[in-house]
């Protein structure tokens, strides 16, 4: 009966990082998926033997589950042998090849989801290729014109209207267009992809308390507050722009399903340091379900045994949950 379960894909990201210590872990969870790790098998082999782990791995066979416990293998080379904590820009077209395998699968539906284990943007980058995360990669790769950040844990949902861009840069890209798509997305997928009928979405100003009206800054009043009285029209439930100091206390994120930020670090600090260990990343408006840690590749603990894998336990129940509802 190989569909009576999930087949999660799992990209073990980084190989100099924690992702395939993570990895190995994953049987403890017990889960009901069939997992697919998607890296180089020889790496998983000798990081389980450098960790005392002794994780069964099979190589994958679309057809044919392996027993409940053991991990499947699709078998993605190296280019180059890789030690765990130091970094090797000969891997980066390594780590988007394992993406690539996931997104392909993913698309032709023998995947129901895929989870990923941290990547170095910055190795990738220095590989030569432009790199900015996952989230705009899987974006690319799927041909999708607008995806959203999600970050979930200790209770809270937070999405972002910007992603990675360099602080400079994040005033610009906030449009009434950009906004408004960003809005529809997360509205669109807190309901279809996790159940909430009527959402209530919390947004942040941009500037400190929310432009002060208009005496710190204008694009409250030009580009936010206009979006959200159009949005409002349509039914949605939007409270803002509120500013960002406050907006994070519990009274407040008590009434919310979801807080919209505007930039990456005015929103993940607070989720962060909440949930630190146990959060997760989700890719809103692909055509795939996309979970991911909400951690880095933490290179000082890869091979030590001291890597938490809360993190990736959380993002794989959350991309079995989701992929059973979306069956
Ligand atoms: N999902 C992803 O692919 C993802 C997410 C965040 C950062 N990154 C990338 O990771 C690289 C390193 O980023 P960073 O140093 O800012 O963040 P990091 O999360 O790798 O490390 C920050 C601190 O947290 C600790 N830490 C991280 N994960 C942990 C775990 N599972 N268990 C215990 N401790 C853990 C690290 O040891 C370090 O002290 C960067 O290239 C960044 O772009 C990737
Ligand atoms: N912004 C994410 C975080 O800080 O957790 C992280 O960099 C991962 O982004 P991608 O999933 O796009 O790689």
């Amino acid at each position: 009966m190989p569909h009576s379960r999930p087949v999660l894909a799992i990209t073990a990201g980084e190989p100099a990082g924690i992702g395939p210590d993570l990895v190995l872990r994953l049987p403890e969870l017990g889960l009901p998926a069939r997992l697919v790790v998607i890296a180089d098998k020889h790496l998983l082999a000798s990081r389980a033997a450098q960790l005392g782990l002794h994780t069964p791995l099979h190589d994958y066979q679309p057809g044919q589950a392996a027993p409940a416990g053991a991990l499947e293998v699709w078998h993605v080379p190296l280019a180059a042998a890789a030690a765990a904590g130091q970094l090797d820009a000969a891997n980066g077209r390594y780590v988007l090849a394992t993406l690539d395998v996931a997104i392909d699968g993913c698309q032709r539906g023998e995947f129901a989801a895929m989870v990923t284990a941290p990547v170095h943007k910055g190795v990738i980058n220095d590989a030569g290729i432009a790199f900015s995360g996952h989230t705009e990669y899987l974006a690319e790769r799927t041909g999708t014109p607008k995806v959203v950040m999600m970050l979930a844990g200790a209770g809270m949902r937070v999405a972002l209207a910007t992603t990675h861009l360099p602080l400079r840069a994040v005033a610009d890209a906030i449009s009434r267009d950009s906004l408004r798509e960003v809005i529809t997305i997360l509205h669109a997928d807190l309901v279809g992809k996790f159940g909430i009928a009527a959402p209530r979405i919390l947004v942040a100003g941009l500037n400190p308390h929310a432009g002060e009206g208009g005496h710190m800054g204008r694009e409250e009043i030009d580009v936010i507050e206009p979006v959200l009285s159009e949005l409002r029209a349509e039914g949605m439930q939007l409270v803002g722009p509120l500013p960002a100091d406050t907006l994070f206390n519990p009274d407040k994120l008590a009434s919310a399903d979801a807080v919209l930020a505007m930039y990456h670090d005015q929103g993940l600090p607070v989720l962060k340091h909440a949930s630190f260990g146990a959060g997760i990343n989700i890719t809103l408006g692909l055509p795939i379900i996309r979970t991911s840690v909400d951690h880095g590749t933490a290179l000082d603990l890869a091979g030590s045994g001291r890597a938490d894998p809360g993190s990736l336990f959380e993002a794989c129940q959350l991309a079995c949950q989701l992929a059973r509802h979306h069956h």
